[in-house]
């Protein structure tokens, strides 16, 4: 891949793609991870004369424009980090868009509405696509890719826009690639992978190919109760992905196969609601009420997972063990989070949400290897699939 050292950038537009995905509460911004790691290749380019459009996808708005999902306020803290006013153009590449970038003048920086607002963006339709990607690419002469955390997503913005224009890998994606590539060549064994999280169809992707990289496998978060399901636990309103029920049986037979520990939560917070305030037991997976939901591992588990990760010597972890933002729910992503750093293995935290609960639960980030703010993307890595937005940047 190219670096941005490659091209002569003063004067000219760079369409520069982040991730920008932060958590919010309502307009207010939670954790600015995201943001901060963006900085220092758009400083660069402003730094250098450019004139630099930022664009970036927040939440999951399904092709249509959605003011719960708009950019602004991540428009207004990517100003602050910066020192620098932001302009921020209402449309994806509407007249907003092309009025904001015909106004920018060198050093100075835009960021384009929630790119998540086209249809075109996701469309599995590769003409769709393409269509949108050449409007986005009619807004700039250069391309740079810097969100790590979407270039697994085979969308218009991370995929086809670089196939339209000049291309380089911005800062944050090299040194993501560098430390990944450090986990896949010659891990230190034994090799934990710690799976928690929310997105359990798109993650539950990944463990065929990491069980035959890996020696132990922990799974928590709102992944662990579709493989308790397929073990024959009843999970009551717990987090489940009935349609891939078999396939985790696939896994758990494949993980005893290839003598991969599988670990599982032996006992569960299970809630009365999804709410702050809830009122919860902690119950054996055994005996998880059908009215309930499990929203944290509970203590023995805590216990039995720190067990398993004092001996690693690499552990890559993506994804709370529990709705951490919820503090009766943040014991079990604590735990984990303590074990690792108390731990001498290599040590790296990908994921948004991930990365978010380390700062918000107070911890030290330089107690990991590496936070990375790619979840699925480094996990994808892992697994040793090809990945859209990398393979876009190569040099062809
Ligand atoms: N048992 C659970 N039930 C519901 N949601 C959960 C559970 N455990 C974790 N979560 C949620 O998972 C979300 C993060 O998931 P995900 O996006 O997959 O992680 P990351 O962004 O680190 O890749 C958090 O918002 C957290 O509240
Ligand atoms: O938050 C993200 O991924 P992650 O939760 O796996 O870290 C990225 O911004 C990608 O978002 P997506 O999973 O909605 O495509």
């Amino acid at each position: 891949m190219k670096d941005l050292s490659e091209f002569d950038v003063a004067g000219r537009r760079v369409l520069v793609r982040a991730d920008l995905n932060v958590p919010l509460d309502g307009d207010v911004i939670t954790d600015d991870g995201r943001i901060r790691a963006s900085v220092p290749t758009i400083r660069e380019l402003a730094g250098k004369g450019a004139r630099v459009i930022v664009t970036a996808h927040l939440g999951r708005p399904k092709g249509r424009p959605n003011p719960e999902y708009s950019l602004a306020p991540v428009a207004e803290r990517l100003g602050e980090l910066l020192g620098a006013d932001v302009a921020f153009a209402t449309d994806v590449v509407g007249e907003s868009a092309r009025a904001t970038v015909e106004a920018l003048q060198d050093g100075q920086v835009a960021l384009l509405e929630n790119l998540r607002f086209e249809p075109g963006e996701e469309s599995k339709d590769d003409a769709e696509r393409a269509a949108f990607a050449e409007k986005l690419a009619a807004l700039a002469d250069l391309y740079v890719g810097d969100g790590f955390g979407a270039v697994h997503r085979k969308h218009a913005s991370v995929y086809d826009v670089p196939g339209l224009l000049p291309h380089a890998a911005g800062q944050l994606v090299l040194a993501e690639v560098r430390v990944l590539e450090k986990l896949t060549e010659a891990p230190e064994r034994p090799y934990a992978v710690v799976l928690g999280g929310a997105k359990v169809s798109d993650k539950l992707g990944v463990i065929g190919n990491l069980l035959t990289k890996v020696d132990r496998l922990l799974i928590g978060g709102g992944m662990a109760y579709t493989f308790l399901k397929a073990q024959g636990y009843e999970v009551g309103r717990s987090l489940l992905q009935e349609d891939q029920l078999d396939q985790v049986r696939g896994f758990l037979d494949e993980a005893a196969k290839r003598g991969v520990e599988l670990v599982l939560p032996v006992d569960v917070l299970a809630a009365v609601e999804f709410a702050e305030d809830t009122e919860y037991e902690v119950v054996d997976v055994t005996a998880i009420p059908a009215d309930r939901q499990g929203l944290d591992i509970g203590p023995r588990t805590r216990e039995l997972f720190a067990g398993k990760l004092a001996d690693a010597r690499t552990v890559f972890w993506n994804g709370p063990m529990g709705v951490f933002e919820f503090e009766a729910f943040s014991g079990g992503t604590r735990a984990v989070a303590e074990a690792l750093i108390g731990s001498e293995a290599f040590t790296v935290v990908g994921g948004g949400d991930s990365a978010a609960a380390v700062r918000r639960l107070g911890l030290p980030e330089d107690g990991f290897s590496h936070i990375s703010t790619g979840g699925g993307a480094s996990l994808e890595y892992l697994e040793g699939k090809t990945l859209p937005g990398l393979v876009a940047l190569e040099d062809k």
